[in-house]
């Protein structure tokens, strides 16, 4: 693994380097493998981010975009990450409904809903129950209780190690994520956060020792590249090189 921080000035300087270092990526694994997968990451830092996205010339028809983590309500509700990312980026493009994967929240149970996504990505990737095939980026937030897609602290999300998909928990309310493991399959995890309010978290993120029970972004150690891009006003406290 290789562990990149950078700390940018304010998050507009942030949003123009994770923009910056999506669109490499993109450029790479077109190159390389003709297609590029992302999964992206909800909450409201990455907004901006989509809306520059949105804003290129990119070849739509090869790449292909998925979601860490959902909450479990119908794509028209106001907290549904889909609905974000549309209205910010995939609506404004000429991107084919076969590009979008969405997690479904449609099941009766949120169980039969992360069994269905997880059964999307094998046959996406061609892939056998037990393997963890990689995205070209996932792309991670972190909430201030050092939660990442829907893994938060001390919830059974945080022991699936054997599956792809989970359902996660959020104060009683189911969520469907990523698992840790599948997260850490990806050839690039970039997190983008920003605020103040993430500092006590990320501390003990890059604490030489805290529990990964307690902050789960801990648990997020990929073989591939791992970025940390910050705001100042979340990142000035770290040093700027893990190794
Ligand atoms: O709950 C969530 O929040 C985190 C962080 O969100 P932010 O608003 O602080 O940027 C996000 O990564 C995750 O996808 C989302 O479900």
């Amino acid at each position: 693994m290789s562990t990149k921080i950078e700390v940018l000035g304010d998050q507009t300087t942030l949003i123009a380097r994770a923009l910056e270092l999506i669109l490499s990526k993109i450029e790479i694994a077109i190159k390389e493998r003709g297609q590029f997968t992302i999964a992206l990451s909800g909450g409201s830092t990455p907004k901006p981010l989509y809306e520059a996205i949105s804003s290129q010339k990119l070849p739509w028809d090869k790449i292909h975009v998925f979601w860490g983590d959902e909450r479990y309500v119908a794509p028209e509700h106001p907290d549904s990450n889909q609905l974000m990312t549309r209205r910010a980026w995939l609506d404004r493009v000429d991107i084919g409904p076969g590009n979008i994967h969405p997690i479904p929240t449609d099941e009766a149970d949120p169980a039969m809903a992360a069994a269905k996504y997880e059964r999307h990505l094998q046959e996406f990737f061609h892939s056998s129950p037990g393997e963890f095939p990689p995205l070209d980026v996932n792309l991670l937030g972190m909430g201030d209780d050092g939660h990442t897609a829907s893994l938060f602290p001390h919830t059974e999300a945080l022991k699936v190690t054997d599956k792809l998909i989970t359902v996660g928990n959020k104060d009683a309310n189911p969520r469907i994520t990523f698992t840790y493991p599948f997260i850490n399959s990806a050839r690039c995890v970039i997190f983008v956060v920003a605020g103040a309010n993430k500092r006590p978290a990320l501390a003990q993120v890059f604490a030489p020792v805290a529990d990964e029970l307690t902050y789960p972004s801990r648990l997020i150690q990929p073989e591939g590249e791992l970025w940390w891009l910050l705001d100042a006003a979340a990142g000035s406290d770290l040093k700027k090189d893990a190794g």
